[in-house]
């Protein structure tokens, strides 16, 4: 679809006069017209996606050349007067106040003033009473001048873009190298073209490229745009500039309008969700501003070296194929004849099962029929085979889960926790494409609210909107039965992490943005690795509980010993002061007790420190019943052998410690 083109159609007999017009439209001008589809809904989540999509495109640069990425993003406010200074504009003074869309009229200034001058009278009258008091907003007023200007940039150190192909890669419309049969994050082609189209259709201007791949001399620098009605790119300049350094990667640098106000948090959320799943990497967000105030730059460290493997490319399952789908295949594969096609380019056809297949097609196959001379009618034929056919199931190989390692590392790292479970499930299929449901669970942490904080992920990219009809969200709010596993998922902060990835993720609605509910294998697999993990979880809290309950019971104990002793020193004092012979019908053994009293060789610091010690015994005895009840003693038990310093000494003795107890025997130890 190269421009747009206008044919007048032929009116139809009995059709209106009116002549109708037949009009097509180029993809950029599609989406165009339709931002919301690629996620540019308005200013504020258009400065989220570019963000979005940048960084995306970053990783995915840096891990298909296996280079541990680093990835540098930043968003530079740019004011008004810098912008119309950028573009050559003279700034204009505004003349006639009341044509622009925040002006106050006399009377909504007065009402407002008498309101603010009301609720601070209001304040200062709880501030008097001693309460908290409320810090007033400032109420401004909302506008379309709330968005403003900025060039968000992102530098990766990925494989970078040989110098041809900068201008299709990003001035084109559906065009990228993403399109195989993978799990990666981009897919359509659209994203950083989408991102310059807002630029061309908020601030006019163009996409600054750079980029070199490993061991080039030079470093490619593209300033383009793109021209909407061909499709086409618009190279304004493209150079070389020298690469002493030996430079790899990408940095893009688009300047568009956005609302970093309402989106701040999402784009900061997004930025830690990202980290959280791709520990591997480093991440540095800075947001700049000409209040140094506002100023934000966070930097998520790298905590481990260990990267998944890259995705491989694989080939479709028969189950998973259209008949245009089929077509293309045709028209693209290398191989001569029927057998070797359909064993060579599809999963799960050995050639034992294709000539089955194509023994079941009917006479006009055969297994060395030309399969570039396939007929329209013998493709629907394979087709309707490949639907009714069985076939094994597509493997996960072919996949790249962040990992159970991975995926822990990041909850730690960025949420801190008290506790956490991980869970990978086995792959499994759906209508053909092979998925894998990673799970993790955890308890506590810094900046978690209490209840239940769903993290959802796809194909290893976070996913911020649309929660409430997610198939992770419905699961972790209505499928799991939190009390099972003593966990209150009202009042616990409780983390649900889960990641999905596969060849192809049924996202649902228009923008990369949630999984539908209505896939059964991929609810259950999600439900299955949340109790998982919960099943984890739940070993560790009764720890947690009976720990904590004994360190109460300790307490409680510990909390009486100073009156039970003096209550015992004083009876025995009592008694003490009494004649010797009432004394004796106490038993010999307590008169005994009692001399000693009288004589203070036994004072009430005896009593209280002896009571002490009975409590710490009886706690460690405790502690070593409860282990080897909850067999953790066998889990941790480990032989280690000590020698005796003087080889004539037998003995048995316990060294006790809150976490271990050390039994010894004369000989040897356990
Ligand atoms: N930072 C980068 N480093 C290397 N190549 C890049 C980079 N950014 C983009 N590209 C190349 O440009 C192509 C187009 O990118 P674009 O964001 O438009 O689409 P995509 O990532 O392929 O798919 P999606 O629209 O789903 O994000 C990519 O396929 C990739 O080959």
């Amino acid at each position: 679809m190269e421009g747009e083109t206008k044919t007048k159609a032929k009116p139809t007999k009995g059709a209106s006069s009116r002549e109708a017009t037949l009009k097509q439209k180029s993809p950029a001008e599609f989406f165009s017209e339709n931002k919301n589809i690629a996620g540019f809904d308005n200013p504020g989540k258009s400065l989220y996606t570019t963000v979005r999509e940048l960084v995306e495109n970053a990783l995915d640069s840096a891990e298909s050349i296996s280079e541990l990425p680093v990835v540098e993003v930043t968003i530079e406010e740019i004011s008004r007067s810098k912008f119309n200074n950028l573009i050559g504009l003279i700034d204009r003074e505004r003349i006639d106040a009341e044509l622009y869309d925040d002006y106050e009229t006399e009377k909504a200034r007065e009402k407002r003033l008498a309101k603010e001058a009301k609720e601070q009278e209001k304040q200062a009258k709880i501030a008097a009473s001693g309460k908290k008091v409320k810090e007033i907003a400032k109420k401004v007023s909302k506008s379309r001048g709330e968005s403003s200007l900025f060039k968000v940039s992102c530098k990766d150190n990925g494989r970078g873009m040989s110098h041809d192909d900068i201008p299709n890669m990003l001035g084109r419309v559906l065009s990228g190298t993403k399109y195989g049969l993978r799990q990666t994050r981009g897919k359509f082609g659209l994203g950083a073209k989408m991102a310059l189209i807002w630029a061309k259709m908020s601030t006019g201007l163009p996409i600054d490229v750079r980029a070199s791949t490993k061991g080039q001399n030079f470093i490619s620098h593209c300033v383009l745009d793109i021209d909407i009605h061909k499709n086409i790119p618009h190279v304004h300049l493209h150079e070389k500039l020298d690469n002493s350094f030996r430079w790899h990667g990408a940095e893009i640098q688009v300047t568009i309008e956005g609302n970093w106000t309402t989106y701040r948090s999402k784009i900061i959320s997004y930025m830690r969700q990202m980290a959280v799943i791709t520990p591997y990497a480093e991440f540095l967000f800075r947001f700049i501003t000409e209040s140094q105030d506002k100023n934000v730059t966070i930097r998520f460290q790298r905590r481990t070296d260990v990267m998944p493997p890259p995705p491989e490319e694989t080939k479709y399952h028969p189950s998973a194929v259209d008949l245009l789908l089929i077509k293309r295949l045709i028209s693209e594969t290398s191989k001569q004849n029927l057998v070797q096609f359909l064993q060579h380019d599809f999963t799960s056809i050995s050639k034992a099962h294709a000539e089955r297949l194509i023994g079941e097609m009917g006479s006009e196959f055969s297994a060395k029929t030309l399969v570039k001379s396939l007929t329209d009618q013998q493709i629907v034929r394979i087709h309707q085979l490949f639907r009714q056919a069985k076939f094994d199931e597509p493997s996960g190989e072919c996949l790249s889960p962040a990992g159970e390692y991975n995926l822990r590392l990041g909850i730690i790292k960025e949420l801190h926790p008290d506790m956490v479970a991980t869970y990978q499930g086995s792959p499994q299929v759906f209508e053909g494409h092979p998925f894998i449901v990673e799970a993790g669970v955890s308890i506590g942490g810094r900046d978690v609210k209490p209840g239940l904080n769903i993290f959802r992920f796809a194909n290893r990219i976070p996913l911020l909107f649309e929660q409430g009809g997610d198939v992770v969200t419905r699961t972790a709010m209505k499928r799991i039965n939190w009390n099972n596993y003593k966990i209150k998922e009202n009042q616990d902060k409780v983390g649900v992490f889960v990641s999905i990835v596969s060849t192809k993720i049924p996202f649902k609605g228009t923008g990369k943005e949630y999984i539908g509910d209505d896939i059964e294998e991929i609810a259950s697999a999600v439900k299955f690795s949340i109790q998982q993990c919960c099943s984890q979880l739940k070993a560790k809290i009764s720890r947690q509980q009976a720990a904590w309950d004994k360190q109460e019971r300790k307490r409680t104990l510990a909390k009486y010993i100073p009156g039970v002793s003096r209550a015992i020193y004083d009876t025995l004092l009592t008694i003490s002061e009494n004649d010797r012979a009432k004394r004796r019908k106490y038993g010999e053994e307590f008169a005994e007790l009692v001399d000693k009293v009288s004589s203070h060789e036994i004072t009430e610091a005896t009593l209280k420190q002896k009571l002490s010690q009975h409590v710490d015994q009886m706690d460690m005895e405790m502690a070593l019943e409860y282990a080897t009840q909850s067999g953790m003693i066998e889990a941790a038990r480990e032989a280690i052998f000590l020698s005796c310093v003087d080889e004539n000494q037998t003995f048995v003795a316990d060294l006790k410690s809150p976490v271990c107890v050390v039994r010894m025997f004369s000989g040897f130890g356990v």
